[in-house]
């Protein structure tokens, strides 16, 4: 620990030449942060020289001391004699049960398990991976969210710095050839034993800085536009992509929606002509994440008839003629970069075909389960930080002489939140288990209806949740940054979530659906 000082040091210092406060048992010298205080200088002044921890805590949010507050930090409130390393004091609880709890203990601000909860899904390693994507999202991603979404697009360190943390890895689905990867895994994990759980703690964790903007900037294009190539590419394809885009000086997005179809693939219209050694592509893609600064672009086009079976995937690169991005003006994610792009008489040589021609449906359809399972982690993580937020909010702010928690009618709304997410995380853990155990070839089958139901599921629990976090935050959640940050964010990205993958309307008909025909397959007495 740095310099300590006693209260009565830091006492000395109240002047507007000279001003020192106490946050949280930690003394800053803000006298050069007076004139540049957001909430004023004379607010300051009246707090200099004391203790004013309880007041920062109903003005900010947590960040602020570790973005801002850092630079003017000169030491702790304390003796020499203080200085004791509590790492070695061992806090035994009797109430405890399980394995060691992990994180703030904010009831329901993380799964149960991280709370000493039994589980028959974890162990070591997954709490190594857990520890180490939240060490790496607390200091490198979550302060600077608010600042990456208002400049609508996340710096190339931080894909750097998350290739090297493991993360881009941890994040996308299994590579046959290991070699292909750049990095070790989070928590040093062995790439073999890199299991679904631990790719879902990856998710789950980053998704806790509330910002679908950063989530998808970062692995939202990686996730789906890497999937064809990893399962379908040659090897020329795969050497050239996976190891560039795992090491985050590349980006990929996917591009299968256009401006006449969304969810109504099998009738795309964006046209592959066949010239001999090589396709001819014309056609628009929208809403395609990432496309603003992707260098590779995993393409769905029509090289056959109409319908499902005259679809192919081809990779188109940046820099071939006739290849034009322009950025989306949407109402939320905005650091993931949401592109319309056009494909105007781009020659793509036959080299870039993805899979077999005409093939491209079944490839679409393989991406669609991990590409719904990471919906519904992020969603859920989503509408738990909304519970969390609330937790903490409502156990500052006071309304009419009480805690807003010791109003019933904020308790209920509470409930009513955690209930729906805790529900979506135990079938979110029990989707993951069978995709650990069950035969790839079957899964699309069996999971496709239930990943359905369970994507609706998550994004109308994500929904609930936004809305009403936001009414507990009140004016907060109505004003960007601040200490309604995340829940402003979030409210505005559910749409980003409710929609794209599958629709709630497409995901609910078809998990319904999917259930009758697997039933039927499993001879159901209906
Ligand atoms: C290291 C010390 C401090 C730093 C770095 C800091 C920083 C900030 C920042 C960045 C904001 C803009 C809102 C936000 O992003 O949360 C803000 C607002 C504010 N701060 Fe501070 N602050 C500090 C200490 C204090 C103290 C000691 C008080 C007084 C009790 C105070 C009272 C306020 C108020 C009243 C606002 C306006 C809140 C609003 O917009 O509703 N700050 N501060």
């Amino acid at each position: 620990m740095a310099k300590t000082f006693t209260v009565d040091e830091v006492a000395k210092h109240t002047s507007e030449n000279d001003c020192w406060v106490i946050i949280h048992d930690k003394v800053y010298d803000i006298t050069k942060f007076l004139a540049d205080h957001p909430g004023g200088k004379k607010i300051l002044l009246k707090n200099a020289g004391i203790d004013a921890t309880e007041k920062f805590d109903s003005f900010h949010n947590a960040a602020v001391l570790e973005k801002i507050g850092s630079k003017f930090l000169i030491g702790a409130v304390g003796s020499a004699e203080d200085e004791v390393d509590t790492d070695d004091i061992e806090d035994v609880n009797p109430l405890m049960v399980g394995a060691n709890p992990f994180g703030d203990m904010v009831p329901y601000g993380d799964p149960m398990w991280y709370q000493d909860w039994y589980s028959p899904y974890y162990d070591e390693s997954h709490r190594a991976v857990r520890k180490a994507v939240r060490e790496f999202v607390d200091t490198e991603v979550i302060p600077y969210c608010h600042e990456w979404d208002e400049a609508k697009k996340l710096p190339r360190e931080l894909y750097i710095k998350a290739a090297k943390a493991g993360i881009l890895a941890g994040c996308v689905s299994e590579i046959a050839d290991p070699s292909l990867i750049p990095y070790k895994m989070p928590g040093g994990i062995e790439y073999e034993k890199f299991d679904a759980f631990h790719r879902m703690i990856v998710l789950d964790e980053l998704s806790r800085c509330a910002s679908g903007g950063v989530t998808w900037g970062l692995i939202g294009g990686l996730g789906i536009g890497i999937g064809p190539i990893i399962h379908f590419a040659s090897a020329e394809l795969q050497q050239k992509i996976i190891p560039a885009c795992l090491s985050g000086t590349k980006n990929i997005c996917l591009c299968i929606t256009e401006p006449t179809g969304g969810s109504d693939v099998a009738n795309l219209v964006t046209e592959a002509k066949d010239m001999g050694d090589h396709f001819l592509v014309n056609g628009e893609k929208k809403w395609i994440t990432n496309g603003v600064f992707a260098d590779f672009f995993t393409v769905a086009v029509r090289t056959g008839d109409k319908g499902f079976g005259g679809i192919s995937f081809l990779l188109i690169e940046r820099d071939m003629p006739g290849v034009t991005t322009r950025q989306m003006q949407c109402s939320g994610v905005w650091s993931s970069g949401t592109a319309y792009v056009t494909f105007e008489d781009v020659k793509v040589p036959k080299a870039n075909v993805i899979g077999q021609v005409n093939h491209g449906f079944k490839y679409i359809m393989t991406n669609f389960n991990p590409e719904r399972v990471g919906c519904i982690i992020q969603a859920n993580r989503f509408a738990r930080v909304c519970i969390e937020e609330c937790m903490k909010y409502g156990n500052k702010r006071k309304t009419f002489g009480k805690k807003l928690v010791d109003h019933p009618v904020i308790r209920n709304k509470l409930a009513h939140m955690i209930r729906q997410v805790e529900a979506t995380h135990c079938w979110l853990e029990s989707l993951v288990y069978q995709t650990r155990h069950m035969p790839a070839e079957i899964q699309a089958l069996r999971l496709g209806g239930p990943i359905a139901l369970c994507k609706a599921q998550a994004t109308q629990t994500f929904e609930y949740c936004a809305r009403e976090a936001a009414q507990i935050f009140g004016g907060l959640s109505y004003t960007r940054g601040g200490q309604g940050e995340k829940v402003e964010r979030l409210y505005r990205e559910v749409r980003a979530f409710a929609i794209p993958g599958g629709s709630e309307e497409i995901m609910l008909d078809l998990g319904m659906r999917q259930s009758f025909k697997v039933g039927q397959f499993l001879g159901a007495k209906m």
